[in-house]
């Protein structure tokens, strides 16, 4: 294969009539590895006679130039799939900084949550959702469900993300819920993860076969390059029109809202698996105070609501460490994110059944 060819494939290509996949040459764990020609080459044979994705071209990038709003492109990608396959994690990479918490515990995410780009002409404006939920049915899950179905009626794209390899029931639930005519892709995920490239294609080849994905891209949103590509890749699908936000604009969330998202984050980071994920967070207080000393002091008061009085003793933990580990790594973040010395205190209570309770969900700021 020659580079050129190489560079455009870059791990895509339109999924239509379907051909004979090739088998693997070599297993790596960087897609971009020439040694993964193989993967490029079967994602080539997918869609004979048109062309594989032209990538842009970061290195030679033009100088910064400013775009008449004739010229601006911009349009909303929705990121859907079910708990745990690294939406949170494609979305921040994205982004380039962290607007979504991301953790080892599935159903982290509970909101709808915008992050914004804007590369060149292109303002990709990033719809993150809840993983969609199939096996309870509580008003916190019903309330999850909304959301997802929300965030993908009217959107330019959709990125279905999926654990390259794997097709579940619960891939298949939230497939069946994308309206024809928006746009879709497959986005293969933790590639890296996968030993055996070679069952990659075949499984690729039944994707297909379930869905018209406008394209394919087997990836990892750990891998830096891997997350580059994806901006050449969706802003062809972006309609001509004015950026929605500033250029340098990440989010259009609060910082109250990012504020209580990193305490969700470091809770759930620092209680593993013990935890249930009905526990929530919500923010008494987020104050600003002149401060002639700081330049910015912020004062914050968060609740942990948990549903048992077990649960509270384990956010607590032994003499309170575990509480103040939490509380002092969110209070580090803060003051990253928030650019502000952060004076953070944080309680923990407990609210028996509140998931189970629409009126509460709602009072929890949840949809
Ligand atoms: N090895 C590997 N791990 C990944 C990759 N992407 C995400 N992860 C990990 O997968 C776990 C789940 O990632 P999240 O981004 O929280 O997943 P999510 O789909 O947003 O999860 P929900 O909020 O439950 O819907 C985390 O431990 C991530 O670090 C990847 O490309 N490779």
């Amino acid at each position: 294969m020659t580079d050129a060819a190489k560079k455009k494939i870059a791990g895509t290509v339109g999924a239509s009539n379907a051909k004979a996949l090739k088998g693997p040459k070599a297993v790596s764990t960087d897609i971009s590895d020439p040694s993964l020609d193989y993967i490029s080459e079967m994602l080539a044979a997918a869609k004979p006679g048109s062309a594989p994705t032209v990538m842009r071209d970061e290195e030679s990038a033009e100088p910064a130039r400013v775009y008449a709003p004739e010229e601006q492109r911009c349009g909303l990608i929705a990121i859907v799939g079910k708990p745990n396959v690294g939406k949170s994690t494609l979305m921040n990479a994205l982004v380039g900084q962290k607007v979504s918490i991301t953790s080892r515990k599935a159903q982290t995410t509970r909101h709808r949550i915008t992050g914004i780009r804007t590369k060149d002409d292109t303002q990709f404006v990033f719809v993150d959702t809840p993983g969609f939920q199939t096996k309870h049915s509580t008003a916190l899950n019903k309330s999850l469900n909304k959301t997802v179905l929300g965030a993908i009626g009217d959107v330019d794209l959709i990125l279905f993300v999926v654990e390259a390899g794997s097709f579940t029931p619960a891939d298949a639930k939230v497939l069946s819920l994308f309206k024809p005519g928006i746009p879709t892709l497959l986005i293969a995920n933790k590639l890296d993860t996968v030993g055996r490239r070679h069952e990659v294609a075949p499984w690729l080849k039944d994707m297909q076969e379930r869905h018209p994905f406008a394209e394919f891209v087997p990836m990892s949103a750990k891998n830096k390059k891997d997350v580059e590509r994806m901006f050449g890749i969706c802003s062809k699908y972006l309609p001509q029109q004015e950026w929605f936000y500033g250029e340098d604009e990440l989010t259009d969330r609060s910082e109250k809202f990012l504020a209580s998202e990193t305490l969700r984050e470091k809770l759930f980071r620092f209680t593993g698996d013990e935890l249930p994920y009905t526990s929530t967070v919500v923010i008494d207080k987020f104050e600003e105070e002149p401060s002639p000393k700081f330049g910015r002091f912020m004062r914050i008061a968060a609740t942990i609501v948990v549903e048992r009085d077990g649960h509270k003793a384990m956010v607590i933990g032994q003499g309170g460490e575990r509480l103040k580990r939490i509380s002092t790594e969110t209070r580090q973040d803060l003051e990253k994110i928030l650019d502000a010395k952060v004076f953070l205190e944080v309680w923990v209570k407990v609210k028996s059944g509140w998931a189970d309770d629409e009126a509460r969900v709602k009072s929890f700021g949840y949809e």
